[in-house]
């Protein structure tokens, strides 16, 4: 580890000891977009405590305002009103110190950089030495399965994989939140299938907190220990469901009863909003 990364790590665990601060926070959160004469309130007094370690997903209907709240917390959107906190930091002070790592639906790698060199490039910015780039952004390779592939130039990737390469660059910046917004939203099933578990195999090994937007309610049972439900326009929070299906999950665990238990209480959650 840097010492750079050692020390905004510190910084981040002084924070949270020091403010007792949950994980991921939002108080009173109100996103209002003005554009000309339109007004679009996008987040309505939006109030959440996602704790560390804990793997969230945010559910909703199209257009409630998911996005918003994750670019709330990814510093990217500032809160019309309310505040949004992670460990006791800022957005802003989050994203300075590298406390989160954002992946987005069809991220995209620079075409004339190598793989490994795309998911270096983060700690290339950072000032990260060579050799140390080069060995962390391997490691995050291997764990989304794209050993052999350091060489390799983007578009000789199939998409599934240029989405794996997304989620490794967004680990060599070993972040303490990973802010996923609709990851897999692109990819076949049978490679959505395949990410969902190595996702929760580098979640086990690396504590990261997870905050993923979805449509999807099976991959919010399947990933997640909280799913958040939001309302329809303007985005309010409805329901947090606990999901209790254990820390380790496997493709069996779609056949465990308890896992159709919560889809259904998902479909009714959401309907009941529609
Ligand atoms: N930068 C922006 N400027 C103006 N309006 C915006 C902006 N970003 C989002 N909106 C509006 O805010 C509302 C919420 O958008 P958002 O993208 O957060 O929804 P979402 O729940 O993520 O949708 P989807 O599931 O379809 O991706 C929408 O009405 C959208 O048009």
């Amino acid at each position: 580890m840097t010492s750079a990364s050692a020390a905004s790590l510190t910084r981040a665990d002084t924070a949270s000891e020091a403010t007792g601060a949950a994980g991921l926070v939002a108080q009173g959160v109100s996103v209002t977009f003005r554009r000309g004469t339109q007004v679009i309130d996008a987040l309505k007094d939006v109030s959440l405590n996602i704790p560390r370690g804990t793997r969230a997903a945010l559910i909703g209907a199209s257009g409630c305002g998911k996005s918003t709240l994750l670019r709330v917390f990814a510093d990217i959107v500032q809160p019309t009103s309310g505040t949004a906190s992670h460990y006791g930091l800022t957005p802003a002070e989050a994203r300075a110190n590298r406390v989160y790592a954002l992946v987005q639906q069809g991220s995209t790698m620079l075409p004339w950089r190598t793989v490994i060199d795309n998911v270096a490039l983060g700690l290339e910015i950072a000032g990260t030495s060579k050799p140390e780039r080069l060995e962390r952004a391997a490691e995050s390779l291997a764990l989304v399965g794209l050993k052999g592939f350091e060489k390799s130039l983007p578009a000789e990737l199939s998409g599934g994989m240029r989405q794996r390469a997304a989620i490794a660059r967004a680990l060599t910046l070993r972040p303490r939140f990973l802010l996923m917004d609709e990851p897999f939203g692109a990819l076949d099933e049978i490679t959505r299938d395949r990410l969902h578990f190595e996702l929760l195999r580098i979640l086990e090994e690396t504590g990261a907190t997870l905050f993923l937007v979805t449509h999807s309610i099976a991959e919010a049972v399947i990933l997640s220990d909280k799913v958040v439900v939001m309302t329809p326009r303007p985005g309010r929070i409805s329901q947090v469901i606990d999901v209790d299906l254990g820390q380790h999950r496997t493709p069996a665990t779609r056949e465990d009863p308890r896992f159709g238990h919560y889809e259904l209480m998902l479909r009714r959650a959401l309907h009941h909003d529609a």
